[in-house]
C-alpha cells in the first residue's frame, strides 16, 4: 500500500484559508468541497482532515493525524505530546489581559483576588503563577470579551490582533502574555517513509516562505551608475547586468528583501536607475 501523510487543518476559522493556501502553493492539489471533512490530494501522497482547531493537538498526539496546523497558543494550551516543527508566519496574534476601559490599572497585582474569563486557562494559569498573582479563572469557549460587561468577570484573557474587538466591547489591553502564530505540529516518532514525505513537504514550504519575503526588481540604468547601483543592491550574489541596445545603458535585475524595499528603491533612484519594475516571486529554490 502506498504511504501517505495525513494532515489535520482547521475546518473553518482564522487558520483555515491561509493553511489551505500554503498547501496549494506547495503544489499539492485537493478538492475540499463544502462540508467535506476528509479529502485526498490528487498529486501528492497526502490526506486532509478538516477539524475544529482545539481537537487537532489530540488527533496528532494519538497519531490519528501525522501533522497539524494550529496556533502556537493552542499547541501549548492543550499540553499534548506533539512536536512543533515549523513556524508558518501567518495568524500572528497575542494572548492578552484586558480590563474595562474605565478601570484604573496599575499592574498585574490589581487582578489579585479577581475573576478572569478566558478560553486559555492553562496559559493564563501559568502566567499568573509566574507573576505571583492569585485570581479565579473562569473558562468560557468563545465571545470572551463579553464577560466583564455582563458581570461575569473583572478581566478577560483572549486573543488580540488589531484590538478592534476589545475596543468595541469597551475593554483595554493591559498585559500581553503570549505571542502566537500558526505552526505545523507533528506526531512524535513518524516512520521513515512518512518522515521522507514530511521532508519533501517542508522543502516546498521553505521555497514558498523564502519567496514571500523577497521581490524581484528590474530597472534600466546608465552605465556610469552601475557601480553605485551594485553597492545599493544587497544580497550575496551580484545583480544580473545586461547591456541595452541603447548605447551607454544597461538593464539590471536583482532580488531584494521585502523589508528593505523602500530604502532600496529610493537609493536606486538616487543612483540614477530608471523604469524600475517590481514583481513578486512565487518560489525560491536553492
Ligand atoms: N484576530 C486574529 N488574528 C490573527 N490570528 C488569530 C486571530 N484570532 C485567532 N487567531 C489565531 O487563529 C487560531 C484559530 O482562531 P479561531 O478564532 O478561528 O478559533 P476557533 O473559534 O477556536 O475555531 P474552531 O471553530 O476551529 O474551534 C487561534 O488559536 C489563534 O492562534
Ligand atoms: O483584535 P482583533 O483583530 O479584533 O481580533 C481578536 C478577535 O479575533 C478572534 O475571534 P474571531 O473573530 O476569530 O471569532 P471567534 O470568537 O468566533 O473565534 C479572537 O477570539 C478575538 O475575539
Ligand atoms: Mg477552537
Amino acid at each position: 500500500m502506498e504511504t501517505y501523510i495525513r494532515i489535520a487543518v482547521q475546518k473553518k476559522g482564522r487558520l483555515s484559508e491561509d493553511s489551505l493556501r500554503l498547501i496549494r502553493e506547495c503544489g499539492i492539489r485537493f478538492n475540499n468541497g463544502k462540508g467535506a471533512l476528509k479529502a485526498k490530494s490528487e498529486d501528492f501522497p497526502m490526506e486532509f482532515l478538516f477539524l475544529r482547531d482545539d481537537d487537532i493537538p489530540g488527533y496528532v498526539a494519538d497519531g490519528v493525524a501525522d501533522l497539524g496546523i494550529i496556533g502556537e497558543n493552542v499547541a501549548v494550551e492543550k499540553g499534548k505530546n506533539i512536536e512543533v516543527i515549523k513556524e508558518l508566519g501567518f495568524s500572528k496574534c497575542r494572548l492578552s489581559l484586558a480590563v474595562p476601559r474605565e478601570v484604573e490599572y496599575n499592574g498585574i497585582k490589581d487582578l489579585d483576588g479577581g475573576h478572569i474569563a478566558t478560553s486559555y486557562p492553562v496559559l493564563l494559569g501559568k502566567y499568573l503563577k509566574e507573576q505571583g498573582v492569585s485570581a479565579s479563572i473562569h473558562e468560557i469557549s468563545g465571545s470572551v470579551e463579553i464577560a466583564p460587561g455582563i458581570g461575569l468577570a473583572d478581566a478577560v484573557c483572549d486573543i488580540v490582533s488589531t484590538g478592534s474587538t476589545l475596543l468595541s466591547n469597551g475593554l483595554k489591553e493591559v498585559e500581553s502574555i503570549f505571542k502566537s502564530q500558526a505552526v505545523m505540529v507533528a506526531t512524535p516518532g513518524l516512520s521513515a517513509e512518512k518522515k521522507a514525505l514530511l521532508d519533501k513537504f517542508l522543502f516546498r514550504i521553505d521555497a514558498v516562505q523564502r519567496a514571500k519575503r523577497k521581490k524581484y526588481i528590474m530597472m534600466n540604468a546608465p552605465d556610469n551608475a552601475l557601480d553605485e547601483i551594485e553597492r545599493v543592491l544587497p544580497g550575496a550574489k551580484s545583480p544580473t547586468i545586461t547591456p541595452l541596445k541603447n548605447k551607454g545603458w544597461s538593464s539590471v535585475q536583482a532580488v531584494i528583501n521585502e523589508d528593505d524595499f523602500w530604502e532600496v528603491i529610493e537609493a536606486l533612484k538616487n543612483a540614477g536607475a530608471e523604469d524600475i519594475l517590481v514583481t513578486p516571486i512565487e518560489k525560491m529554490v536553492f
